[in-house]
């Protein structure tokens, strides 16, 4: 008889996983789970204690859903892949695996990892699936084999190889005729986690798969008028779900061409289609271009700015206490609640570059320690983006303003007083500048000065980034 290991990572769901698909496609196989923690791995990339908490509540869920469909779950802790390599090993040894299935990762030290197992096992039949995305890596590529830089022709490029080739979702499994499990005692790692909030982020397949539906029904079609402003719920908050494979990007497809079937043709919730693009873009890019997950930035040249080792600022972002309330209401809303709304994090990663003049690897770091839905492919992309030094990025000498972006897209500071209480007095048209209101006024405030002048800060930006580029020449 076989026995089928499926070995999940980022992919905590049942329905419309590939690798679980393929292992219980033979209904007379034996099919076991796996997971594995790696704490010290998680900390050297600074994953949140909030994503922690998150893959922990969705790893339990996971492992009662499987219960009930008769697959019981092996879980392990070690500290790092290395170790995790040999952990696949002995189970597969202790239960006479004869085939293991998994969904590919596509992070460096991931592959490597996965490399390493399929080495190690030499009498097990290893079988790795495009699962985190809609299309793998390589199939939208230009007409001489090499990955788009640029994104508007990969994504006419993307739609034009899903209409010729759309993937299907793949079933949940049926409950197997095994002996009955039992999903037995909460399972836990060591890493520190700190609560999430289950308003906010779905706390189980089921939950996201409402939740898809309900936005795809009613919020997909409006959300190109709504998804800049940060005050109205005009996004789907599916990201953590996405992040840790508790929904897949197929799903999210299927549901969105059922309930807005002009979806693919530019009509309603094409917008929506877009981001999912831009999520397939960056995941494209970062297996074809593994420096970047390296923090490598795309642009080489853009290496040689000279950034500011400025410390006390650096905190003073990390806080949301700049004196730009946009920049900082955001950065609390991060902080408390592990989300950040897309307007605010370019808003946010550009004021740490290009105001501050601050590494950006500071800011994606930070990101990571914060995020529920932290993702390496998205994180970076979005910094990289922000900060002018990767593909089809911002150009390095398009700086925000942070006055006139809280001015467009948080207009009536509904969204600045919901985080920062401190300017309740201030009345609604000086609500982007406090302290030019307080002054005139003569009152104080218990909010901070701008701890940067933004026009001076910009002709500093420019000038820094010119220097390195002509020290390319
Ligand atoms: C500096 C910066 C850092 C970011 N870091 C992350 C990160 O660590 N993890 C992450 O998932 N997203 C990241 N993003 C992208 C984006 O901000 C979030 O995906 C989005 O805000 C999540 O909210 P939502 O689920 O409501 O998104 P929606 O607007 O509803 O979008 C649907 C889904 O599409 C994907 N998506 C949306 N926008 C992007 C984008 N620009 N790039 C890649 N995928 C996208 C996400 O999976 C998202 O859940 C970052 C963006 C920037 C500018």
């Amino acid at each position: 008889m076989s026995t089928h290991l499926v070995w999940f990572r980022a992919d905590l769901r049942l329905h419309d996983n590939l690798a679980l698909a393929a292992a219980c496609r033979d209904p007379r196989a034996q099919v076991l789970a796996l997971f594995i923690a790696t704490p010290q791995q998680w900390a050297a990339h600074a994953m949140a204690p909030r994503q922690a908490a998150y893959i922990a509540a969705q790893l339990n869920a996971l492992r009662q859903a499987l219960a009930e469909k008769n697959i019981p779950l092996v879980f392990h802790e070690v500290a790092d892949f290395a170790a995790s390599v040999e952990v696949v090993h002995d189970v597969c040894q202790t239960h006479g695996v004869t085939h293991l299935f998994y969904n590919y990762q596509y992070e460096f030290n991931e592959r490597q990892r996965d490399a390493a197992v399929e080495r190690r096992l030499t009498n097990t039949v290893c079988q790795g699936f495009d699962d985190s995305v809609i299309l793998a890596p390589g199939a939208v590529m230009t007409g001489s084999q090499e990955m788009y830089k640029v994104f508007t022709p990969y994504k006419n490029a993307w739609l034009r190889r899903l209409q010729a080739h759309m993937p299907e979702c793949v079933r949940a499994p049926e409950r197997r005729d095994a002996p009955t499990v039992t999903a037995g005692e909460t399972l836990n790692f060591t890493y520190p986690q700190q609560p999430f909030d289950a308003m906010l982020f779905p706390a189980d397949e089921k939950a996201a798969i409402a939740q898809l539906r309900h936005f795809c029904q009613q919020q997909a079609a409006e959300y190109e008028a709504q998804r800049d402003f940060p005050a109205m719920e005009g996004t789907s908050r599916l990201s953590a779900c996405l992040a840790v494979g508790v929904l897949s990007p197929r799903q999210c497809l299927h549901r969105l061409l059922a309930e807005q079937p002009e979806a693919l043709n530019g009509g309603a919730g094409s917008v929506w289609l877009n981001e999912l693009i831009w999520r397939e873009f960056y995941r494209h890019l970062l297996t074809y271009y593994p420096a970047l997950c390296k923090h490598r930035p795309f642009i080489a040249w853009t290496d040689r700015v000279r950034w500011n080792p400025a410390q006390k600022a650096f905190i003073a972002w990390q806080k949301g206490e700049t004196g730009y309330p946009i920049v900082d209401a955001a950065m609390r809303q991060l902080n408390e609640t592990g989300w950040m709304h897309n307007r605010l994090r370019m808003i946010v990663a550009s004021f740490l570059v290009k105001d501050l003049l601050i590494n950006w690897r500071e800011g994606e770091r930070y990101f990571m320690s914060q995020l529920v839905d932290g993702c390496l492919a998205a994180n970076n992309g979005g910094w990289q983006w922000a900060a002018s030094t990767g593909t089809d990025a911002a150009p390095y000498f398009r700086i925000f303003n942070p006055t006139t972006q809280g001015e467009r897209f948080d207009k009536n500071g509904e969204f600045i007083r919901r985080w920062l209480p401190e300017l309740a007095a201030v009345p609604e048209k000086a609500i982007h500048q406090p302290w030019v209101w307080a002054d005139k006024q003569g009152r104080t405030l218990a909010y901070p000065r701008p701890i940067v002048d933004h026009a001076q800060a910009r002709v500093a930006t420019l000038a820094a980034y010119e220097a390195a580029k002509k020290s390319e020449a």
